[in-house]
């Protein structure tokens, strides 16, 4: 049965999702990562792809940019798709200074200013965090085969719903409490994962620096630079 937002059924779509922000992204990984790709779903342009990466079933949907849609699209994945573990493979800020530009970060946990950590248990503000199972999945892969020059992270991202957020007091304040970079989804992900009873885990590529922007990626390179990243992920999601 279709969802407001996937339009496909059930067994469509594989227990096991990667989900980077960018649609583009998503095909890519479609066409370059899984084996056997189908398009699945097409809602509102968002593509949907079911596969398989060595032999095991997986599905690939971008998250567009955000908690609201991303929220959307992990419920109706979780709560009515039957999907066990979703995988983020994004870009991020650096905030921290022992990050550079094209390391990877794994994200245990994310801090956000969003609603999510606040309205799914009135007057709590919530620890967002990955699954453990995937977690260390992933950060075994990384540790094993992290190819040279590339440098992984493990730690805390901030999930914001500001990109162009001025506010370097901020940045300051979350560096100093060792912050590894900020994107925009995390939060969100982990939140529904928790709210679903499901797993969530997320793998950034550090695609520019807050506070040394020497180096950053270009529009083309954020959208094609996240190899490394990706086998990282399925080593999460396939933990
Ligand atoms: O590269 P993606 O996965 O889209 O992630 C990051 O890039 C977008 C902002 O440019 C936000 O979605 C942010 O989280
Ligand atoms: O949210 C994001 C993602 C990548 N780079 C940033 O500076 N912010």
């Amino acid at each position: 049965m279709a969802t407001p937002h996937i339009g496909c059924e059930k067994g469509d779509i594989a227990e096991l999702v990667l989900m980077p922000g960018d649609p583009r992204r998503a095909r890519r990984i479609a066409e370059t990562f899984l084996d056997d790709a189908r398009l699945v779903s097409e809602v509102r342009g968002n593509e949907i792809y079911t596969g398989s990466h060595q032999g095991t079933p997986m599905s690939v949907m971008a998250s567009g940019m955000g908690v609201p849609t991303t929220a959307l699209y992990a419920t109706e994945l979780f709560r009515f798709y039957g999907v066990r573990r979703i995988c983020r493979v994004g870009t991020t800020g650096g905030i921290s200074s022992k990050v550079k530009v094209r390391d990877v970060i794994i994200a245990n946990a994310a801090h956000t200013n969003s609603s999510i950590s606040t309205i799914l248990v009135p007057d709590v503000h919530l620890s967002l965090t990955a699954s453990f199972d995937m977690l260390r999945g992933a950060v075994d892969q990384a540790r094993a085969s992290a190819p040279e020059g590339v440098q992984v992270h493990v730690g805390p991202v901030y999930s914001s719903d500001f990109f162009y957020l001025d506010r370097p007091d901020i940045v300051a304040g979350l560096d100093k409490l060792g912050t590894l970079g900020v994107e925009m989804e995390s939060a969100a992900l982990f939140g529904c994962a928790l709210a679903e009873d499901a797993e969530a885990l997320t793998v950034l590529t550090v695609s520019d620096h807050l506070t040394n922007g020497a180096g950053d990626m270009s529009a083309e390179e954020r959208e094609t630079s996240f190899g490394n990243a990706l086998q990282i992920a399925a080593a999460g999601l396939l933990a």
